[in-house]
């Protein structure tokens, strides 16, 4: 069984990313949205980046950015992948990437009403705009867009598409064992369920976060 990719997200702080590092993570997001209280800037994600090893792969989130703000951060910031999380639509995130040259994830905010027929068509439709668009991001549709650490039903993640959606949307160090074993996903993100407050992680929650992710894999 492929093992569970782990992405920890709204990193700010040079000893957050290196818990985030040594705690195993497959890949750390910055974000760059100015209403989050885990924004950070060109430079400082540049600074942070520096110290991440290079089979640590780098995700830059935006909401709703244009592409003039999406190249002034690659400019400054050597991420790996984009991570598209507001009302873009899939032509504008396969026209950034392409103009940025990275790969992206496209969120889905899954709302009560959301069905697996509507993840299966907003994949296909990824897929079929863009040779850069390389997973759909599940995530809690709330009214602020992301990092609310609010949970969806992942019942309605259909079983063929789950190998290769990333799960995110309010896991914590105590559900996420139970998620990976229900879903089977590519690839779980958390931000705020990892944090001591807004925009600071806690080593300690990190490491019990991803020892459960392993623990789950290998079938505990
Ligand atoms: O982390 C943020 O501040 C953020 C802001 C705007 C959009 C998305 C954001 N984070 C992403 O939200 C999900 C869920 O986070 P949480 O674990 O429920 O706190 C995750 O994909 C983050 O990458």
């Amino acid at each position: 069984m492929q093992r569970t990719r782990i992405k920890i997200c709204g990193l700010t702080r040079p000893e957050d990313v290196q818990a985030a590092v040594s705690a195993g993570a497959d890949a750390l997001g910055f974000v760059f949205y100015p209403k989050s209280p885990r924004h950070v800037t060109p430079a400082q994600a540049g600074a942070l980046m520096s110290a991440v090893p290079p089979f640590v792969s780098t995700v830059a989130l935006f909401v709703n950015a244009s592409i003039d703000e999406v190249r002034a951060v690659a400019a400054a910031a050597p991420f790996a992948q984009l991570q598209f999380h507001g009302d873009e639509t899939v032509d504008e995130c396969a026209a950034i990437a392409a103009a940025v040259g990275r790969p992206f994830m496209r969120v889905f905010r899954v709302r009560p009403e959301t069905t697996g027929a509507d993840l299966l068509a907003e994949e296909a439709l990824c897929r079929a705009a863009s040779p850069l668009f390389s997973s759909l991001l599940l995530d809690t549709f709330v009214d602020a867009y992301g990092g609310a650490g609010k949970v969806f039903d992942w019942a309605v993640i259909p079983a063929e598409l789950a190998p290769r959606v990333v799960l995110s949307g309010g896991l914590t160090v105590d559900t996420v064992a139970g998620a990976v074993r229900q879903v089977r996903p590519y690839a779980v993100d958390i931000s705020s369920g990892v944090e001591q407050a807004k925009g600071v992680k806690d080593p300690a929650k990190i490491d019990a976060f991803t020892g459960a992710v392993r623990l789950a894999d290998h079938g505990a």
